[in-house]
């Protein structure tokens, strides 16, 4: 007879979520046991936050909701750090954790998810234990659902593990063609509204954030801003990259500070804010956050983003549509912007953090190979650089930039090098990624940039006054043994001439490789 397993295969089967990253633990067993082994494919993470990181890149590369095989609440607490960036980045990951038998959670023996259904709160869309075996399939279909309908996000389902054996319902069989289609255009009255305002300024400014990038709606972008004659600002405390860099209207990436914000909008009387959490401050800078005068109207798919944004006029909507709409919608003004002044470029003198973005941009976006060339995603998680990336290294394809991933591995699809650039401090969150790396033999370049200190927290250390605080540097790690001891081969590099060859022999590798950046603290 078929049981509460099969009716969760045969669901996660017809969803696609055949691909499982996970740590597994004894009340996971019965489940990863039970999953055929020629369909399913498990992505063995050593620590849980690997495990959500590399998931998390997965999703946000394939654009598919994507299977996380939890161990209890161990398991979850180490995965809530990644959460806290797969939350923000509307990644539509399954998060199932494996409970004790069901009849002995109360008594709280050993490994009980005690109120699994609160603990990830609140990094979590939808979290539930179901309350009968027999609910175990619906519940599936619903989280599966849930993570995948806009806003998507992360779900959490806990499932005792002797639920699995449990008889199936003979209703089970609705649940695999069950779909939820959500449409948001605008309506002809809203596009009328937001055309005539839009067109009735005088000076608007676009500023893009990254759903638009998972939205792949760049080219609504570009000819909104054409018709315009706007500038484009990549929105604050970017985690992807919704505009191409090399465009003529592009003006950069947004200081995360309210001041910072401000200043670059002065003139402007209308800011068209798109696809962003609002403007995700994070260093304070108190003050006015608008130039006066200045409207802004926000495009979001998310109704908390639109709900809780401090100024404007939002509207939910599906980014797509809505930009198309817009874009056929708005007149056009005819004024082509002349492009920024690029950043002058070093690469002669010593190795810096900086110059190590302009090793990545002289080598460029595409891994020139004798039978053609292999598009490069970059995944950058060194927080000295978070301002300077999107500003000194071309990007110009949708998904071509993450930040900040603490897997670092899942981004890659098969038809492209990743190339990770991660500080010595945050490679330490995620330095088991390595081991799947090698076991995967996947296409990553990791690249970690070593200035032996948390180099971002002196930076903050000094705006608050705060240089004698502990716990600043992390000189002594020797990245190049803890590589090869997980199976990654690597190098160590202190020079510009050394980096650009170290990286040159990686980026034609067919496995993973690292190189060790040793850089003066700038
Ligand atoms: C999980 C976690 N722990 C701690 C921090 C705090 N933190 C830390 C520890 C930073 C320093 C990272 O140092 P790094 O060596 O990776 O890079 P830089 O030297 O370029 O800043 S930046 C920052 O916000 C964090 N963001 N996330």
């Amino acid at each position: 007879k078929p049981t509460v397993l099969d009716s969760t295969v045969d669901i996660l089967l017809a969803h696609g979520l055949t691909t499982v990253f996970g740590n597994p633990g004894s009340n996971e067993l019965p489940f990863l046991a039970g999953l055929p082994k020629d369909t399913f494919d498990y992505v063995l993470g050593l620590h849980e936050g690997v495990v959500v990181g590399m998931a998390d890149g997965y999703s946000q590369a394939t654009g598919k909701a994507v299977l996380i095989s939890l161990h209890a609440a161990s398991g979850t607490g180490n995965a809530m750090g990644a959460l806290t960036n797969a939350h923000y980045s509307h990644s539509p990951l399954v998060l199932l954790a494996g409970q004790q038998i069901r009849r002995t959670v109360g008594q709280e023996v050993m490994l009980s998810n005690v109120d699994a259904g609160t603990l990830p709160r609140p990094l979590i869309k939808y979290s539930h234990e179901p309350l009968s075996a027999s609910d175990v399939p619906r519940s599936v279909s619903q989280a599966i659902l849930e993570a995948s309908t806009n806003p998507k996000g992360p779900v959490y389902l806990s499932v005792p593990y002797d639920d699995w054996a449990v008889d199936a319902l003979p209703s089970d069989h609705l649940l695999p063609r069950r779909t939820v289609q959500t449409a948001g255009s605008l309506s002809k009255a809203q596009l009328s509204d937001l055309s005539a305002v839009v067109n009735r300024s005088s000076r608007p400014v676009i500023v893009v954030g990254p759903d638009v990038d998972a939205a792949q709606a760049q080219d609504h972008i570009v000819r909104i801003a054409q018709r315009l004659g706007a500038p484009v600002w990549i929105a604050p405390s970017a985690p992807r990259c919704p505009f191409p860099t090399t465009h003529p209207h592009y003006r950069g990436l947004l200081h995360p500070g309210i001041e910072s914000v401000r200043s670059k909008l002065e003139g402007h009387d209308l800011v068209l804010l798109i696809g962003a959490p609002g403007m995700r401050y994070h260093r304070w800078e108190p003050g006015a956050y608008l130039p006066d005068g200045t409207d802004v109207i926000h495009l979001t798919c998310d109704p908390g983003e639109a709900t809780r944004a401090p100024y404007g006029s939002a509207w939910v909507v599906d980014l797509f549509d809505a930009l198309e709409q817009l874009a056929d919608a708005i007149d056009d003004r005819g004024v082509l912007l002349h492009p920024r002044v690029s950043p002058s470029v070093d690469l002669a003198g010593e190795l810096t953090a900086t110059s190590v973005l302009d090793v990545l941009a002289a080598a460029g976006e595409a891994v020139s190979l004798p039978n053609g060339s292999r598009p490069i995603a970059y995944v950058n998680e060194c927080t000295t650089l978070d301002l300077l990336f999107l500003d000194r290294v071309p990007i110009t394809r949708p998904g071509g930039y993450h930040f900040p991933a603490s897997g670092g591995l899942g981004f890659g699809r098969p038809d492209a090098t990743v190339v990770a650039v991660i500080g010595d401090g945050s490679s330490n969150y995620g330095i088991t990624a390595l081991y799947t790396a090698a076991q995967r033999k996947t296409r990553t370049v990791f690249i970690i940039v070593n200035n032996g200190s948390y180099g971002a927290l002196r930076g903050f250390a000094k705006r608050l006054n705060a240089l004698n605080a502990p716990g600043l540097d992390v000189p002594g790690i020797d990245y190049v043994s803890i590589s090869t001891g997980y199976g990654v081969p690597a190098s160590r590099v202190d020079t510009v001439r050394g980096l650009q060859e170290a990286y040159r022999d990686a980026l034609r590798a067919e496995g993973p490789v690292l190189v060790e950046a040793v850089v003066k603290l700038e």
